[in-house]
């Protein structure tokens, strides 16, 4: 692994492949010991989190359904902004045990408008999975029932996260330069 470059800028190594897979694989083991007979449904949040749930989900061994949606942002009120609404959420969520797949909980914003809709339906469990989370940049505080990794709050890319449409492809991800954040 070695620099790269993306549109105008440039991307250093920051987690490889390998080391990718291993957490996601434990944080799946995980979720099988304390989920099993639940049947949860888990919520795949697009774009970015395609490939941490196509990989999460290989991983799982109990009884689960998978869904991907969508979070279009659009204008509310002055007093409430940019308001995060659901895309493809068919599911009736009352009294199930509900996952959220993210690729990066950054400010914390997407899932704090999301969660207390979610929370709307009554459904019996509501836990948050994550890849990474930069808790230095959190705004909204959120919990994170399954995290992988902590990160700084620099900007990343990679395995699902994009600059400006590009690298999502990538199987590892990168962090931004130092000097060009
Ligand atoms: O905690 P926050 O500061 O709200 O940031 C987190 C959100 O940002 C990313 O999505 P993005 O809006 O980049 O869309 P994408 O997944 O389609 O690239 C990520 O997938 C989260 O949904
Ligand atoms: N590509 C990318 N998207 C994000 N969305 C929220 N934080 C990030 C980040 O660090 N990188």
């Amino acid at each position: 692994m070695s620099v790269i470059k993306v549109h105008d800028k440039q991307f250093q190594p920051y987690i490889g492949a390998v080391e990718l897979q291993q957490r996601i694989k434990e944080m799946a083991e995980q979720i099988n010991k304390d989920l099993a007979g639940e049947r949860p449904l888990f919520i795949a949040i697009l774009n970015g989190s395609f490939m941490f749930a196509a990989d999460m989900f290989k991983h799982l061994t109990i009884e689960a359904e998978i869904s991907f949606i969508k979070l279009a942002s659009y204008k509310g009120t002055k007093s409430t902004g940019n308001v995060v609404q659901a895309i493809g959420l068919d599911e009736d969520l009352f009294g199930r045990t509900v996952v959220i797949l993210e690729d990066i909980v950054d400010t914390g914003k997407t899932m704090s408008q999301f969660l207390p809709q979610l929370e709307h339906q009554q459904p019996k469990k509501l836990i948050v999975a994550s890849l990474l989370t930069k808790p230095e940049a959190m705004v909204h505080p959120i919990q994170i029932d399954y995290l992988g990794f902590s990160v700084p709050d620099k900007f990343l890319l990679g395995y699902g996260l994009d600059y400006d449409g590009l690298g999502r492809n990538l199987p590892e991800i990168y962090q931004l330069v130092e000097s060009e954040k």
